[in-house]
C-alpha cells in the first residue's frame, strides 16, 4: 500500500549472499478473476535461486483463506464491530476489481473522512505478543520492523483461535498475489523483457536471506519458542507476501508501518489520490475521499504512485493499459566496453555509487535528468575527460542540486544513445509479445496450464504497458534528433551559401 515496498529493500536483514540452503515448495490454490473471466488455478510451485533448485517437503500454509472468501471476511467484520470498530458506511463485498473490496452502503461525499479504525485494532511492531516469551526474546535482538512484524504475524497465526487476531488472520489470503510466488523459471519465461524480473529475484532472495538470518541468529537458539515446523521459509514467504500487499506507512504516526484490519480490504485505483493515515483528532486510521461514491460503488484508495511493474511486484495485478499516470519502465543503459575511456568513466561512476550498467525510469511524459547525464557520459569523447566527474555526479540522484547538464556538442550522440537503448528494450518486449501466443504449447499438465495462462496474461499486460511508454519515448527522441539534424543541415547550407558569396 503506501510506498512501503521500496523501504523493505533497506530494512531487511540482508547480510546474506544470494546463496541459499533451503528452498520452498508450495501447493496452493488460486482463484482469480481476470477482467471478465474467472480463472481457477491449482498448482504446485517452488521458489529457487538461479544456482539451486532443491525441493523440500511440501508444507501448506494452515491459516488464511481463499483470496475471495466472503465468509471469513464477514467473521472479520463481526469481530471488528465487537472490538470497537465504529459503524461503517462500507461493507466487504465481492467486486469486479480486486475480488473482495469495500463497497459504499450509503451516499459518500467527496472530502468525507471514513474508517476510524482504532489504534488498538492495528498491528505494529509494538503490538502485544500472545506468546510474550517469544516477543521478549525477539525484542532483545533489535530487529527492524518488517521482519519483526513478519515473525509476529506467524507467531499469532500459529496460535489460531488463541490469538486475538485470529479473525483477522483467517480473512487474510493464504496465497497473497505478488511476484514473490512466481518460480524462477516463470520469472525468466514471462518477464525476461522487463527489469521488474530483476527486482522480483532480488526480493525473493532478500526474503530468503532475512529468514536465514533470523533462523541462524535467533530461532536456532530458541527452538522451543520458534520451532521450525512453524517458523520456516514457507511461513515467512506467506507473511512477507501479506506485508508487501497490505502493510501501510502512516505519515502522521511518524511513518510507522502497520497492518490495518478492515482498511486493508480497500483496493487500489490509479486515479485516486487519497491514502490511509492516522487521524489525531479521532485517534484512528482514516482516509478522506477525493470523490463522491453512490451506494453499491466500490471505494478505492491509492497504494502510492507506483508503476505497473511495481504493482505487479508487490500486489500481483497490472492496471488496465493507459490508466496509470504513474506508470514507468526501467530502461537499462551500459557503457560500451570498447570505449577508450571505459576505465575512467567507470571510476567516475563508482565515486557516485553507480556502475557501468544502470537502469533509469522512463515515463510517458519523459525521462529523468540522471538518464541524460548517463547518456552524455557514455558518448563523451576522451577530450571531455575533465567533465566525466560532473556527468557521473549528475547521473546519480544522490546529488543535492538536480541541475540539468547540457553539452550541445554531444547532444545528438547522447540522444541517439538513449534511442538505441529504448529500441533494444522494445525489441525484447516485441519478441516476448509475439511469442506469447505460442508459449504454452508444450504444457502437458492441465493444472499448470491455468496458472500459466494467468501469469502469461499478467506478463502480457505488463509488457504491453511498458512497451507503450518506450514507443512514446522513441517517437520523442526521433523527433528531437530530426530537429537537431535538420538544424545542422540548415546551418551547413547557410555556411555553404556564405562561402559561395565570399568566393
Ligand atoms: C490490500 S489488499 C486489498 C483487499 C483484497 N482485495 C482482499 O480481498 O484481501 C491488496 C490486494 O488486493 C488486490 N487488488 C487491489 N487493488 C487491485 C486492483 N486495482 N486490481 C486488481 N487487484 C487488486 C490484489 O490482489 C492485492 O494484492
Amino acid at each position: 500500500m503506501a510506498e512501503v515496498s521500496r523501504i523493505f529493500q533497506s530494512v531487511v536483514l540482508a547480510p546474506f549472499s544470494h546463496k541459499v540452503d533451503g528452498v520452498s515448495n508450495y501447493h496452493y490454490k488460486l482463484y482469480r478473476r481476470n477482467r471478465n473471466n474467472i480463472i481457477n488455478i491449482r498448482c504446485c510451485s517452488s521458489i529457487s535461486t538461479a544456482e539451486t533448485t532443491k525441493f523440500t517437503k511440501t508444507r501448506d500454509i494452515p491459516w488464511g483463506c481463499e483470496t475471495d472468501s466472503l465468509e471469513n471476511a464477514s467473521n472479520l467484520q463481526k469481530w471488528l464491530s465487537e472490538s470497537g470498530l465504529p459503524a461503517q458506511k462500507m461493507d466487504i463485498q465481492r467486486v469486479d476489481v480486486g475480488e473482495r473490496g469495500l463497497v459504499a452502503l450509503n451516499n459518500i461525499r467527496k472530502g468525507e473522512k471514513l474508517l476510524f479504525v482504532p489504534t488498538e485494532l492495528v498491528i505494529t511492531a509494538d503490538s502485544k505478543w500472545s506468546n510474550s516469551e517469544a516477543g521478549d526474546v525477539l525484542k532483545q535482538y533489535n530487529i527492524p520492523d518488517w521482519p519483526f512484524i513478519a515473525t509476529y504475524l506467524i507467531s499469532e497465526a500459529s496460535l489460531m483461535k488463541s490469538s486475538r487476531w485470529s479473525n483477522y488472520i483467517s480473512a487474510l489470503p493464504r496465497q497473497p498475489y505478488s511476484l514473490l510466488y512466481w518460480t524462477r523459471s516463470e520469472l525468466d519465461r514471462y518477464l525476461e523483457a522487463s527489469q521488474i524480473r530483476e527486482r522480483a529475484i532480488e526480493r525473493i532472495n532478500n526474503v530468503i536471506g532475512t529468514y536465514n538470518d533470523l533462523r541462524l541468529r535467533i530461532f536456532s537458539k530458541h527452538p522451543d519458542l520458534f520451532p521450525e515446523e512453524i517458523f520456516n521459509i514457507e511461513t515467512f514467504n506467506w507473511s512477507f507476501g501479506i506485508l508487501f500487499s497490505r502493510l501501510v506507512r502512516l505519515p502522521s504516526m511518524n511513518g510507522r508501518v502497520a497492518l490495518v484490519p478492515w482498511a486493508d480490504m480497500l483496493n487500489h485505483n490509479c486515479e485516486v489520490k487519497t491514502f490511509l493515515d492516522y487521524d489525531r483528532s479521532s485517534q484512528g486510521i482514516v482516509f478522506t475521499t477525493d470523490r463522491a461514491y453512490l451506494p453499491g460503488e466500490q471505494v478505492f484508495i491509492s497504494y502510492g504512485r507506483k508503476s505497473n511493474g511495481e504493482l505487479l511486484l508487490s500486489y500481483g495485478f497490472v492496471p488496465r493499459e493507459g490508466t496509470n499516470p504513474s506508470d514507468s519502465v526501467e530502461v537499462s543503459m551500459s557503457l560500451k566496453k570498447s570505449d577508450k575511456c571505459y576505465k575512467e568513466k567507470v571510476e567516475a561512476l563508482k565515486k557516485h555509487g553507480l556502475s557501468a550498467s544502470e537502469c533509469f525510469p522512463v515515463q510517458v511524459t519523459g525521462w529523468p535528468l540522471e538518464l541524460m547525464a548517463f547518456a552524455y557520459l557514455a558518448v563523451s569523447p576522451p577530450s571531455m575527460s575533465r567533465q566525466f566527474e560532473e556527468m557521473a555526479a549528475a547521473a546519480s540522484n544522490k546529488t543535492t542540486s538536480r541541475k540539468e547538464i547540457k553539452y550541445p556538442e554531444i547532444e545528438e550522440e547522447a540522444l541517439q544513445f538513449v534511442l538505441d537503448s529504448c529500441e533494444s528494450s522494445i525489441s525484447k518486449y516485441s519478441k516476448f509479445l509475439q511469442a506469447s501466443g505460442e508459449m504454452d504449447l508444450d504444457v502437458t499438465n492441465p493444472k499448470q496450464l491455468n496458472r500459466r495462462v494467468f501469469l502469461k496474461q499478467l506478463a502480457v499486460d505488463l509488457c504491453t504497458s511498458e512497451r507503450r511508454i518506450l514507443y512514446r519515448s522513441q517517437y520523442i527522441l526521433r523527433r528531437r534528433l530530426r530537429d537537431i539534424r535538420s538544424g545542422e543541415l540548415r546551418a551547413l547550407k547557410l555556411f555553404d551559401g556564405l562561402r559561395n558569396i565570399f568566393k
